[in-house]
C-alpha cells in the first residue's frame, strides 16, 4: 500500500459457534432479538460505526440460517468457521492474507455481543490507533471474587482490584494479530481472546474502559436481558449519565 493512503479497518465477526449454553432450536446468533436475529443487530451496530469498513463474517459451512440480506456492508466476504472461537477468527485472517497489509487494523467483535454501543466502537478504534500494540474494550470487576474449592465451597476470596472483564471489540494491526494467534497455536496454548494471544508476546494490549451493557448473550435469560438492554438504548438523551464510561473499579 502507498504510504499515502490511509490503513484500511477490517472487521471480523466470528459467528460459527452453535450456542451450545443457551440450548436453543437454533444458534443463538440467530434468535430473535426486538424483531430481528442477534447477527443482524451486531451487524448494524458496527456498520453505523464503520461504514467503510471490511467484513469478514465466519460461518459454519453448514449453516442453513444465514441471510445476506442482514449485511449492510458494501465490501464483505464469508469465511468458515473452525472447531473453535480462536479457529475461526485464524481462518478470517487467512481468508484476507492476500489483500491485508500488517499495518491494517482488524477489530474481531463477537456476534454474540449486539448490544455494543457505537459511540464505544468509535472511541476504540480512536484510542487503538494512538496505541502502538492495540487492545480491547473492558470493564473494571465490580463485584467480590471467590475461588471455589471444587466442592461447592470457597476457597478463598480474589482480590478483585485491577481485575477487568474482556469484552469485545478487540483491535490489533493484521502482522501483529497474526504472529500472535500462529504463536498461540504452536504452543499449543488455549485462546479465548486475541488479547491473550499478544499478552504472550510479552506486549501488553491497551484496556480501553467500555460499558457493562455490552453483554455476551451466553445463557438463556441473557436474551431476555439484551432486549432490554436495547430498549433502553433507544430511550437514552445523547447527553445521559448512561453514555458516560467507566475509568476506575
Ligand atoms: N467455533 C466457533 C465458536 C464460537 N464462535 C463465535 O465466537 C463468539 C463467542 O463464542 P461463544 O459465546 O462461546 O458462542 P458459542 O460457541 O456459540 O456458544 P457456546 O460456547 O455456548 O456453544 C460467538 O460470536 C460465536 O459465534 C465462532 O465463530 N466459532
Ligand atoms: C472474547 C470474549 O468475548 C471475551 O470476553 C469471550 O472470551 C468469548 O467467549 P468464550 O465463551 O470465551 O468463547
Amino acid at each position: 500500500m502507498s504510504e499515502y493512503s490511509a490503513e484500511r479497518l477490517w472487521l471480523v465477526v466470528p459467528a460459527a459457534g452453535r450456542g451450545r449454553r443457551m440450548g436453543a432450536g437454533l444458534p443463538k446468533q440467530y434468535l430473535d432479538l426486538a424483531g430481528r436475529p442477534v447477527l443482524a443487530h451486531t451487524l448494524a451496530r458496527l456498520h453505523q460505526a464503520f461504514p467503510a469498513a471490511r467484513l469478514c463474517l465466519c460461518l459454519d459451512p453448514d449453516d442453513a440460517h444465514f441471510d445476506s440480506a442482514w449485511v449492510p456492508f458494501a465490501q464483505w466476504r464469508r469465511s468458515p468457521g473452525g472447531a473453535e472461537r480462536v479457529d475461526s477468527v485464524r481462518l478470517a485472517l487467512a481468508s484476507i492474507a492476500n489483500e491485508a497489509d500488517d499495518d491494517d487494523w482488524v477489530l474481531v467483535h463477537d456476534v454474540a455481543r449486539p448490544c455494543v454501543r457505537v459511540d464505544d466502537l468509535t472511541r476504540l478504534h480512536a484510542a487503538l490507533r494512538q496505541d502502538p500494540v492495540g487492545g480491547l474494550l473492558a470493564t473494571p470487576v465490580a463485584d467480590t471474587m471467590k475461588r471455589d474449592d471444587g466442592q461447592g465451597g470457597v476457597a478463598h476470596t480474589e482480590p478483585r482490584s485491577g481485575l477487568w472483564h474482556a469484552q469485545t471489540p478487540q483491535g490489533f494491526r493484521y502482522g501483529l494479530l497474526c504472529r500472535a494467534l500462529d504463536e498461540a497455536r504452536m504452543h499449543g496454548a488455549a485462546i479465548t481472546d486475541e488479547a491473550s494471544a499478544v499478552e504472550a508476546l510479552g506486549l501488553s494490549p491497551r484496556l480501553v474502559p467500555g460499558r457493562r451493557d455490552n453483554i455476551k448473550i451466553t445463557h438463556p435469560e441473557d436474551l431476555a436481558l439484551a432486549g432490554h438492554i436495547l430498549a433502553a438504548q433507544r430511550e437514552e438523551p445523547l447527553s445521559s449519565p448512561g453514555h458516560m464510561h467507566e475509568e476506575t473499579p
